[in-house]
């Protein structure tokens, strides 16, 4: 058997607890109604056996359940054959009404339970579709007795019952199926939206070349983060850097060439980074570190290592070699900096002193 759709067995299981109560209201009815021809004793085991039919449904929708949560493949194709023999079994018990109504109601109660039959499986159409196999046995195993039956009898209205089935059972099945598709393209309607819907909420943090946070992003964050520390008297540091002469790059390489340049920096420096650490791409070729956990000294050190790193990495494209240098600005948060502006202010100004100092370097530096 090959996997249902998860989402087509989650709404298997939703409808069990109705299909179970719809199907004990028919079966007390039927007792109400035939108490007066059947034994008690013998319609006393008969629900019986529909108590324990539904004790089974419901225990099986619990183990779909328990299957889906654990992704048990094998687990939930094992479920749907239970499924399948529970719906023989309650053919079997429909049967075996309709045998019961034979041996001890009078004529023409066996049109009435005919017509029940088809009135259950019309219901199940809403709540087996789902699953269609096992619905397919459930049409099959409920009709062929009862076709058996009209035989039986063989009188005028009896294969009038049989013609009326070989229009209904297919028919119902078609209408089974385009239930099933349109939940399946329900669904697929569904994933396709929430996939768009998550690409444009990635679209809404992420910076498009690098894949890196963007500005928006980081410093919507940062406030945040800077708020918690400042609460918790916990340091936070800040990294301004600057690719050094990356006009002359794009001027002697081409565009192209630093954009891949900005793509390789921003992997590199991704790689030293904690998990904890926020990277983003807040300009052309300028990045921003926030640092949480983090004082001025650790701050510095991260810097020096991020700044080595890309100095002696150079980036190899094709048959060129692009060597790249960073500046560095370096702040923390304290009382002369409180909040994400002045952060980012002490950290900028230290960044173009940085530069102004002959580039390739942190400001503060160790
Ligand atoms: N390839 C590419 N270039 C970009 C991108 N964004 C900005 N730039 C370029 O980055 C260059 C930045 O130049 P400047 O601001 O003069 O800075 P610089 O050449 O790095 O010089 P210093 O920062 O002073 O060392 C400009 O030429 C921009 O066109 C981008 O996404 N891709």
């Amino acid at each position: 058997m090959t996997a249902v759709h998860p989402k087509l067995i989650k709404s298997a299981i939703n409808q069990t607890p109705m299909a179970m109560l719809g199907m004990l209201v028919v079966s007390i009815a039927f007792i109400v109604i035939f108490s007066r021809y059947i034994p008690l004793t013998v319609l006393a085991i008969w629900f019986g056996c529909q108590l324990l039919l539904a004790a089974l449904r419901i225990s099986n929708a619990l183990l779909f359940k328990k299957c889906l949560t654990a992704e048990d493949e094998k687990g939930l194709v094992s479920n749907e054959w239970f499924f399948i023999l529970l719906n023989v079994y309650q053919a079997a018990t429909w049967t075996a009404s309709s045998i019961l109504l034979i041996i001890y109601a009078p004529q023409p109660f066996e049109l009435v339970s005919f017509v029940v039959t088809i009135g259950i499986i019309t219901a199940a159409t809403l709540t087996m579709s789902s699953l269609f196999r096992v619905y397919l046995v459930f049409i099959l195993g409920m009709m062929i007795p009862q076709i058996a039956i009209m035989f039986y009898y063989g009188e005028h209205q009896h294969i009038a019952m049989v013609i009326f089935s070989v229009i209904y059972i297919p028919a119902t099945l078609l209408l089974s199926k385009s239930i099933l598709n349109s939940q399946l393209s329900n669904i697929k309607a569904h994933e396709e939206l929430e996939r768009t819907a998550q690409a444009f909420r990635k679209q809404s943090f992420t910076d498009n070349l690098t894949n890196l946070y963007n500005r928006r992003y980081f410093f919507e964050n940062a406030v945040n983060i800077l708020l918690m520390a400042n609460r918790e008297n916990q340091p936070v540091a800040l990294l301004m850097l600057d690719i050094d002469h990356f006009k002359k790059i794009n001027d002697t390489y081409g565009h192209q060439a630093g954009d891949q340049a900005l793509i390789s920096v921003s992997q590199n420096i991704q790689a030293l980074m904690r998990k904890s650490d926020i990277l983003a791409r807040v300009g052309g070729e300028e990045f921003a570190i926030l640092l949480p956990n983090t004082s001025l000294d650790g701050a510095k050190l991260i810097a020096e290592k991020i700044r080595l790193n890309i100095a002696n990495q150079p980036i190899v494209m094709d048959d060129i070699r692009i060597d790249m240098q960073l500046s560095i600005g370096v702040a923390e948060l304290n009382d002369d900096n409180p909040t994400m502006e002045k952060l980012y202010m002490r950290a900028d100004k230290h960044l173009y002193l940085a530069k102004q100092n002959g580039r390739n370097q942190c400001y503060p530096s160790i």
